[in-house]
């Protein structure tokens, strides 16, 4: 589990903080997704979560253990445990497909049939088996993150870090990219946390959500929480867009789409 307590983070110069005291549990096994307008503060909290960033107050636990204490060498461990993805995939141009997800385990010093093993399942886990060698300029946005979401894979993390993942995709490569993930994160039992503007994203394959402003968490909790909340900003969110939404309303307020129906 990863524990947030109290984080603060404040940039020299900056006139107010990127992060306010914030606060979150983040369970193993989960899809969380943290969301908030630009500025809100949600890249520097994953940041921090990364460990690329340390936060100026307050404490981060992972499985109990806080992270500003670990040596080199362990946050170095540590690092290895988190996986992440960018919205613009940040592929190497100069490796093809296998290359780019073979990085990581080369730069692990993985024995070179081990490597290949390992990459074959990977681009089977994705479904890119046949693009082994293609150039990432040969691939489509929807196949380049498949490949980010493979090399992120690699090491085997138990977190993967996703920056704005599916922002830069159509809307229905985005519900592939979204199903791809949710179903790695079935697969391998991982926890992956998201960070989003949009809500349909938290719709799809969220089961907790964070919402921040201006660097202060307003809510958060698991969407059935969140669903069930008299006043909730995250709730109104959640259904503003809702109506075509029956998946999610028959999940979360089965009673509000019969009503929809009758
Ligand atoms: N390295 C930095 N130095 C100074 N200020 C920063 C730095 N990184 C972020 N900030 C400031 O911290 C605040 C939060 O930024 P952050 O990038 O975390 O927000 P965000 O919610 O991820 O926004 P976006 O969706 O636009 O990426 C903003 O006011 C931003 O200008």
């Amino acid at each position: 589990m990863i524990k947030i307590e109290q984080v603060s983070k404040y940039y020299t110069g900056a006139a107010a903080p990127a992060l306010a005291e914030i606060s979150l549990d983040i369970q193993d096994g989960s899809i969380f997704g943290i969301i908030g307008r630009s500025g809100a503060g949600k890249s520097t909290l994953l940041r921090c979560l990364n460990l690329l960033e340390r936060p100026s107050t307050g404490s981060i636990a992972i499985d109990g253990q806080e992270i500003s204490t670990l040596s080199l060498a362990q946050l170095r461990r540590q690092r290895q445990q988190m996986g992440m993805i960018f919205q613009h995939f940040n592929l190497l141009h100069s490796r093809n497909v296998h290359d780019n997800i073979d990085l990581p385990l080369e730069i692990a010093g993985l024995p070179v049939k081990q490597r290949r093993a390992r990459v074959a399942a990977l681009l089977e886990l994705v479904g890119l088996e046949s693009f082994a060698n293609a150039w990432p300029s040969q691939l489509s946005g929807g196949q380049k993150q498949r490949v980010g979401i493979a090399r992120a894979l690699a090491v085997q993390p138990r977190y993967l870090l996703c920056d704005e993942a599916t922002s830069a995709l159509d809307p229905e490569t985005t519900v592939t990219i979204l199903d791809l993930l949710a179903s790695i994160q079935h697969q391998l039992n991982i926890t992956i946390v998201l960070i989003t503007h949009e809500m349909s994203v938290v719709k799809r394959i969220c089961d907790s959500a964070a919402l921040l402003e201006k660097g202060r968490l307003i809510e958060s909790g698991t969407l059935a929480q969140i669903m069930q909340r008299e006043e909730s900003r995250l709730r109104d969110l959640l259904l503003k867009e809702g109506e075509a939404d029956r998946a999610f309303l028959a999940k979360y307020l089965p009673a509000e789409l019969t009503r929809c129906v009758a």
